[in-house]
């Protein structure tokens, strides 16, 4: 039986390794392409409002580069007692982030927007609430010398030794990575992408 073709290229707009990693299980052929946008936005957004845009302005640049494909992009932002956390810049960065976050519930929230040839545009946005540990500092210096935090918002890898912060998880794990993948299987099946294509 012939392969049902793709609707056409797919482009995943992101740096991220990690977001690289989910898309690579879902066996789609991509290619990946750093967004290069400014990811300022204006400070009465809250967090949900913010990676909804960005996601927005991270998949139109790409797709501006790229009118006939489909693209996708992502941004991810932690939640906690109203404050927004982003990516670490340095270890004391790490350090006071998760120093909001340890003994505490945090929410983090990925919007993930798809664009398609012509500019038809879906979106999602994914919350994932987790509770860590309280932690001693020694023990904190200790996570913190793994360098999973780097690159990360957030400042912990949920897939690598920062399992052992979390006390508990609701939601979706991969959302925590960096890529909801129930919200963007269900995006890429509204699109028209077939799966389990043969070799
Ligand atoms: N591996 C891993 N990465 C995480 C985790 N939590 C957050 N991240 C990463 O933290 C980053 C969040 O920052 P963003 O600004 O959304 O994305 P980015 O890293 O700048 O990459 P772009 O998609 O190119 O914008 C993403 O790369 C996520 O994959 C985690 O638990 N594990």
């Amino acid at each position: 039986m012939k392969n049902p073709g793709p609707p056409g290229d797919l482009f995943l707009a992101s740096t991220s390794s990690a977001r690289k990693a989910l898309m690579d299980g879902l066996g789609l052929p991509y290619r990946t392409e750093a967004p290069g946008v400014d990811e300022h936005v204006p400070a009465q957004l809250s967090a949900l409002e913010a990676v909804a845009m960005l996601a927005v302005r991270k998949a139109r640049a790409v797709h501006e580069r790229h009118p006939d494909a489909w693209v996708l992009g992502a941004d991810q932002l932690v939640e906690v007692e109203g404050t927004t956390l982003g990516k670490p810049h340095d270890r004391d960065a790490a350090r006071a982030q998760l120093g909001r976050l340890l003994g505490h519930t945090h929410a983090i929230h990925t919007g993930v927007c798809l664009v398609g040839p012509g500019g038809h545009l879906t979106q999602a946005v994914e919350t994932t609430h987790l509770t860590f540990f309280p932690l001693p500092p020694e023990e904190l210096e200790r996570y913190l010398d793994t360098g999973e935090w780097e690159g990360c918002a957030g400042s912990y890898r949920v897939e690598g030794q920062g399992q052992a912060l979390l006390a508990k998880l609701e939601g979706d794990r991969t959302n925590v990575q960096g890529l909801p993948m129930l919200p963007v299987v269900r995006l890429l099946r509204q699109a028209g992408f077939a799966f389990f294509a043969r070799p």
